[in-house]
């Protein structure tokens, strides 16, 4: 124990052992809902999720997903990966980055830390350029913060602002992002008034331009750059609504892929090119698909791609996005503090740890679920295996993703017996949701069942136990629906397809043939969520959790 007083020292669990084999299994986008055609889960063929939902009454049960239970800021937010996978690795709820930047906005307070003392240095004779996605997703960002950040940028002195917007349809709607950059519009002309030289300099869909993650394809980054940095893109229009809207003509065009454009003025030249002495802020609180673009803004070296220039800027991010490599080193507002993860604890209790996914959802299970920390706590202890995902594609074309390899791993993980936990996110049901290809998801949402059933039968025949949940709702619903829940038709008749996450509750299963006789779900916790799911684990492993971690699930019982 430290002068402090602190001991990463777990207490033994008074009935349950040490040493047992747990796979910890996280179904991306896997909710529970009313079965209907629109229910990607309930139409598909899930035998396995099907028998541990009718199996055993008292070892399956919902928990929330969404909303204050995930520290999102309220009710109608549904949940995310980092929230869900922070909530389900860290056992506590910590208000999270959506919620952190509102109270900074609202107090004031973002405009009197480091981060914008540092821009407000280029408001003088540089231009201020704010880079994120555009909508109220809020899984991301959300719009009314960039309208907030905007005026209060505006009246501390910033003249000259450049938006760099990035158009979502995958946490909201497709088609909605003509209404968003209409909305901005009417902002920056509210701004030129009172005469501040404000426009959109660039744009591009999320998926297409900037937001990759976990470096799976840089060129999206790339295409990013070129556009807001160097203001050079194939495409090139006198405003971003007129860009938006030509764009979305093409044929299977939506706002996730849209093409980068830039917006050029009468003589053809770009109107916002970050340069020397300007001051950029990466307006998304959510880290994963920022990172990779704060390093290129960031780091002296680098060696990604040709930035062609590295412009000398004041750069801070909406929020920092990695504690670990301290990236970016300025930023608005101070991220959550979710330190002593399940993970750091675990692993200083003798738990070895395996935990593996494919690209797209690899930092889910390891930096995500330790708290936004990249890295090992103990190297020794610890393996990260990461599979490639495919790139340059939509996973509606390949549903099926690396499921089956990434269960191989698990599997041959769980038979080597030298890991305690082997965790794995399984992305299908999530990633081909996100398509809105309904016949996809199905295909998806199967190849996500077959994955369980192999990790669960190795778990069979080591002895081991599972412990099977979701981090959000997707592919269980694919449809937008009205307030009685009947699905909502467009203009022309058709149903409108619902490609983000969803409100609702997730599924958590227990079982296995190491799981002791007498345990069960505790009836007395019926509001539980992800944040119980920590404590419940590091039960299974023989240890009762920390006094502040949110309780456990479980309970034992004489039989
Ligand atoms: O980043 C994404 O792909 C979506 O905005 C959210 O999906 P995720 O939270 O499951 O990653
Ligand atoms: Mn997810
Ligand atoms: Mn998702």
């Amino acid at each position: 124990m430290g002068s402090s007083g602190f001991s990463w020292k777990l207490n033994d669990h008074s009935n349950l052992p040490k040493g047992k084999i747990i796979s910890m299994v996280v179904l991306d986008g896997w909710g529970e809902a009313n079965p209907d055609q629109y229910n990607c889960i309930h139409v598909a063929q899930t035998p396995t999720m099907d028998s541990l939902k009718n199996g055993a009454p008292d070892k399956w049960r919902l928990v929330k997903a969404h909303g204050t239970a995930v520290g999102l800021p309220t009710e109608d937010d549904m949940g995310n990966s980092e929230v869900g996978h922070n909530a389900l690795g860290a056992g506590r709820i910590f208000a999270q980055g959506a919620k952190l930047v509102d109270l900074a906005l609202a107090s004031g307070k973002i405009y009197e830390g480091d981060g914008f003392a540092h821009i407000k240095d280029s408001f003088a004779t540089g231009t201020l350029h704010l880079i994120g996605l555009l909508s109220d997703g809020g899984v991301h960002s959300r719009l009314d913060q960039l309208q907030l950040l905007l005026k209060g940028a505006s009246e501390r002195g910033a003249k000259r602002i450049r938006v760099h917007i990035l158009t979502d349809g995958r946490d909201v709607l497709d088609g909605s992002s003509v209404g968003f950059v209409e909305t901005l519009e009417n902002d920056l002309v509210k701004l030129r008034e009172n005469g501040v030289d404000a426009q959109i300099a660039s744009g591009g869909g999320r998926m297409q331009v900037t937001m990759d993650r976990y470096e799976n394809d840089w060129d999206v980054v790339k295409r990013g750059w070129d556009a807001q940095v160097l203001g050079e893109a194939p495409h090139k229009f006198k405003s971003a609504v007129e860009a938006v809207k030509k764009l979305r003509e093409a044929p299977k065009a939506n706002d996730q892929y849209l093409p980068p454009f830039v917006i050029v003025d009468d003589s053809g030249k770009a109107v916002g090119p970050i340069v020397d002495g300007d001051a950029v802020v990466t307006c998304n609180f959510r880290a994963d698909r920022m990172v990779m673009l704060a390093k290129a803004l960031e780091y002296k070296d680098f060696d990604k791609f040709d930035r062609v220039r590295f412009p000398k800027i004041r750069y801070a991010g909406m929020l920092q996005y990695d504690g670990e490599l301290k990236l970016p080193s300025r930023y608005l507002v101070s991220p959550p503090e979710i330190d002593r993860t399940s993970g750091e604890y675990l692993v200083h209790n003798g738990v070895r740890t395996f935990a593996c996914s494919e690209t797209v959802k690899f930092g889910h299970v390891t930096f995500f679920w330790n708290g936004n920390r990249s890295g090992y706590f103990k190297p020794e202890m610890e393996e990260y295996v990461e599979i490639p995902s495919d790139s340059g594609i939509t996973f509606n074309v390949l549903p099926k993703m690396k499921a089956l390899e990434i269960a191989e791993k698990a599997r041959d993980a769980i038979l080597s017996r030298k890991f305690h936990q082997v965790r794995v996110n399984l992305p299908n049901s999530d990633m081909v949701g996100h398509t809105g290809d309904i016949e996809a998801t199905i295909v998806a949402c199967k190849a996500a069942d077959e994955a369980v059933k192999m990790i669960l039968d190795a778990i069979e025949q080591v002895g081991g136990i599972y412990v099977v949940t979701a981090d959000h709702g997707n592919a269980e619903d694919m449809v937008k629906r009205n307030k009685k829940g009947e699905p909502l038709l467009d203009k022309s008749g058709n149903i409108q397809i619902l490609t983000s996450h969803t409100l609702q509750p997730v599924p958590i299963a227990i079982g296995g043939p190491g799981l002791a006789p007498g345990v069960r779900f505790r009836k007395d916790i019926p509001g539980g969520g992800l944040a119980n799911v920590a404590a419940t684990v590091m039960n299974l492993h023989g240890f009762e959790a920390p006094s502040d971690y949110e309780p456990t699930l479980i309970e034992v019982v004489d039989n």
